[in-house]
């Protein structure tokens, strides 16, 4: 398998707390690993740190032997890694398209000028977005396609999170974050859900996932490697089945020791 990014020694601090403690991690291209961990244990700062958006007291940060820790979050969205958010950060009011192709600003020209004056490219640009995010809609839902120029507002939360994943997608990651996809939804749409991100795994299979998930079922059906942490150190790793048997997990995560 080849090696797609690493985490080395990661350190992030607020103030006085030590929010994640020399985490280190590597991921192998299209694998899907989950982590997991108790509320306030670092999952959200680990995502925060390797996408430019808190800055790292320590460590290294590398994707295909390239470092990008501490790099501005726009360079790191262009070395390939994008994510979406636990809390929604669509726009209600866009469309769907707007919301989904904001996602591709690296090669969105919004020069105002230059798009009214070369027409014909700037047609062709927005066809070509088009063809792109109906494209992606489909993968997930042909009924969601059909509404890709409905405002936001009027989908409920499972088409909301696939848009929320369609805008991190449409940049042709090599490394996308998922931080706790299932948040807000019913148990049978988390279901519907996690079939949606194994399909998106089919459709690119040479795209690495990282997951954030509460949900131990999600995670044995997705993950195929698994890391725990608290307080901010990485406390087990491995399969689902050998990070649940391990009796530190069990007692101080799933209370069932
Ligand atoms: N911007 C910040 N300023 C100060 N403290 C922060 C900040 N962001 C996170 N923290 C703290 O860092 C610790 C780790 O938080 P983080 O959100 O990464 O945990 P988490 O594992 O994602 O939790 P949850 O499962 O509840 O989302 C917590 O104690 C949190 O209060």
């Amino acid at each position: 398998m080849t090696h797609l990014f690493s985490a080395k020694d990661v350190s992030v601090k607020f103030g006085g707390l030590q929010a994640l403690d020399s985490l280190s991690l590597d991921i192998n291209e299209g694998t899907i690993t989950g982590l997991i961990g108790p509320n306030g244990s670092g999952k959200t700062t680990f995502f925060n740190a390797v996408t430019g958006l808190c800055n790292l007291s320590g460590g290294q940060v590398s994707i295909d032997g390239k470092e990008i820790g501490g790099l501005p979050a726009r360079q790191i969205y262009q070395f390939g890694v994008t994510r979406t958010f636990q809390r929604s950060r669509l726009c209600l009011s866009l469309s769907v398209f707007d919301n989904i192709v904001i996602g591709r600003q690296n090669s969105l020209d919004l020069g105002i000028f230059s798009n009214l004056i070369r027409r014909r490219q700037f047609n062709q640009s927005v066809r070509e977005n088009y063809e792109r995010v109906h494209g992606l809609l489909r993968a997930f839902s042909e009924p969601l396609a059909q509404r890709i120029f409905d405002p936001l507002h009027r989908l409920n939360m499972i088409d909301r999170r696939r848009i929320e994943v369609c805008r991190a997608l449409i940049a042709e990651p090599r490394l996308l974050l998922l931080d706790e996809p299932s948040a807000g939804m019913t148990p049978d749409e988390t279901r519907e859900f996690m079939g949606d991100i194994l399909n998106v795994r089919k459709h690119n299979p040479r795209m690495s996932i990282i997951i954030i998930e509460h949900e131990m079922d999600i995670m044995q059906r997705v993950a195929e490697h698994c890391v725990v942490l608290n307080y901010g150190r990485k406390v087990a790793e491995g399969t689902f089945e050998a990070v649940v048997a391990d009796p530190w997990v069990q007692e101080a995560y799933l209370g069932t020791s």
